[in-house]
C-alpha cells in the first residue's frame, strides 16, 4: 500500500487462471476459512463462470481518502483523475473526531462545493459518538455516512435520532451486508438508506446482484481493495446493476503502490469502462506478476489457505 489502509500495510492476493481469464482470491489475513471460501467462490466465478450482461459501458467511481492527515490529503485525491464523489474513511482507532473534521474539512476545502463527499467510519462508532460525529461532520455536506455503527439495530436507531435532531446525512450499510449470516436483514429492517456491495466477500457477482435485487435499496459497489484483477469484477457487478446512480468505490488500485495488470484499471476522467475491464481479465497474462510473487512461508501460507477454503466450498 501507498499508505497504511484500514490497517492493512502490505497487501497479499492469489491471481486464479481460468478458461474464463483472471480471478481473484485476497480474503483479508485475519478472515476464517469460511468468510474467506466467499472470496474464493467470487474467484472461481471469474475464472471458471460467466457474468451477467452488461446494461451500461463505464460507471463513475469514487476517490478513497484513507485516514491521512489534513498535509496529505492533496497528494491522495490527485491519484483521482477527474472523479466526482469522494470517500473519506473516519473512526480510525488512535485517532480523534478533531482528526475526522479536519480531514473531511479539508476535502471540501480542495474539492468545493459541487464534488459529494461521503464518509466511512468501518463500524467503529456507538450510536451516541456517530450522532456527535455525523453532526458536526455534516457542517460539510455529506453524501452519506457507510456503517457508522457495528449493529443494525443500532444503524436503525442512528436513522431516527439524525432524523429527529434534523441532521441530513443518510446511511450506507457496508459491513452490515458483507460480514453478515443475513445480508438482507439491514434492508428488512429499515437500518440503512442504501447498501455498499462487493463482489470478493459476497461470493461473487451473481450474488452480489441477487442481495441488491433482494434489498431494494440503492446500491453502490466498491473494491475489497482488490488488484486491477478484483476490480473488474467490481465493474462487471456494477454494470450489470438495473439502477446505478452513485459513483463506485472501484479506484482504488491507485491506493496500491503497485498492480498486476500491464493496463491497471484505474479511472480516467472519473469513470472506468468494462472494456478495459475486460481487457484486464481476459489477458493472456499478468505482466506485473513477475515483479510481485511471494515466496517461502508466505507462499505457502496462502496455498494452504486457498486449499482449505475449497474444502469449505
Ligand atoms: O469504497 C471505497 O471507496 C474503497 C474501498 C473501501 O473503502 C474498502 C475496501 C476494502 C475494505 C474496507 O475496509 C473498505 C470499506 O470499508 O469500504
Ligand atoms: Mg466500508
Amino acid at each position: 500500500m501507498r499508505v497504511r489502509f484500514r490497517g492493512v500495510e502490505v497487501r497479499e492476493t492469489v491471481l486464479l487462471h481460468g478458461p474464463s481469464g483472471w480471478g481473484e482470491f485476497g480474503p483479508f489475513v485475519e478472515y476464517a476459512d469460511e468468510e474467506a471460501a466467499r472470496w474464493l467462490t467470487a474467484g472461481l466465478e471469474a475464472a471458471w463462470g460467466r457474468w451477467p450482461e452488461p446494461v451500461r459501458d463505464h460507471l463513475e467511481v469514487n476517490a478513497t481518502v484513507p485516514a491521512v492527515r489534513p498535509e496529505q490529503v492533496a497528494g491522495v485525491l490527485a491519484r483521482f483523475d477527474g472523479c466526482r464523489t469522494v470517500k473519506v474513511k473516519v473512526a480510525e482507532r488512535g485517532q480523534t473526531l478533531d482528526n475526522d473534521v479536519a480531514r473531511v474539512a479539508e476535502v471540501r476545502a480542495l474539492v468545493g462545493p459541487t464534488v459529494s463527499v461521503r464518509v466511512d467510519a468501518n463500524a467503529a462508532w456507538t450510536v451516541d459518538q456517530a450522532r456527535e460525529a455525523l453532526t458536526r461532520l455534516s457542517a460539510y455536506d455529506l453524501q452519506y455516512a457507510e456503517q457508522p455503527c457495528p449493529e443494525v439495530a443500532d444503524l436503525a436507531r442512528l436513522r431516527v435520532l439524525l432524523a429527529r435532531d434534523g441532521v441530513d446525512v443518510p446511511i450506507a450499510a457496508d459491513e452490515s451486508v458483507r460480514r453478515a449470516e443475513d445480508p438482507l436483514r439491514v434492508a428488512r429492517e429499515g437500518a440503512a438508506d442504501l447498501i455498499v456491495v462487493k463482489v470478493a466477500p459476497l461470493g461473487g457477482v451473481a450474488a452480489a446482484l441477487e442481495i441488491v435485487a433482494g434489498a431494494g435499496l440503492p446500491a453502490v459497489v466498491s473494491s475489497a481493495l482488490d488488484t486491477s484483477v478484483g476490480i473488474a469484477a467490481g465493474v462487471a457487478l456494477g454494470a450489470a446493476l438495473p439502477g446505478l446512480d452513485l459513483a463506485c468505490g472501484l479506484g482504488t488500485v491507485g491506493l496500491l503502490a503497485a498492480d498486476v495488470a500491464a493496463r491497471p484499471l484505474v479511472p480516467t476522467a472519473g469513470v472506468l469502462t468494462v472494456a478495459d475491464a475486460h481487457a484486464v481479465v481476459s489477458a493472456a497474462d499478468q505482466p506485473g506478476l513477475a515483479g510481485h510473487e511471494l515466496s517461502g512461508s508466505r507462499r505457502d501460507w496462502w496455498l494452504e489457505r486457498l486449499a482449505r477454503c475449497h474444502e469449505v466450498l
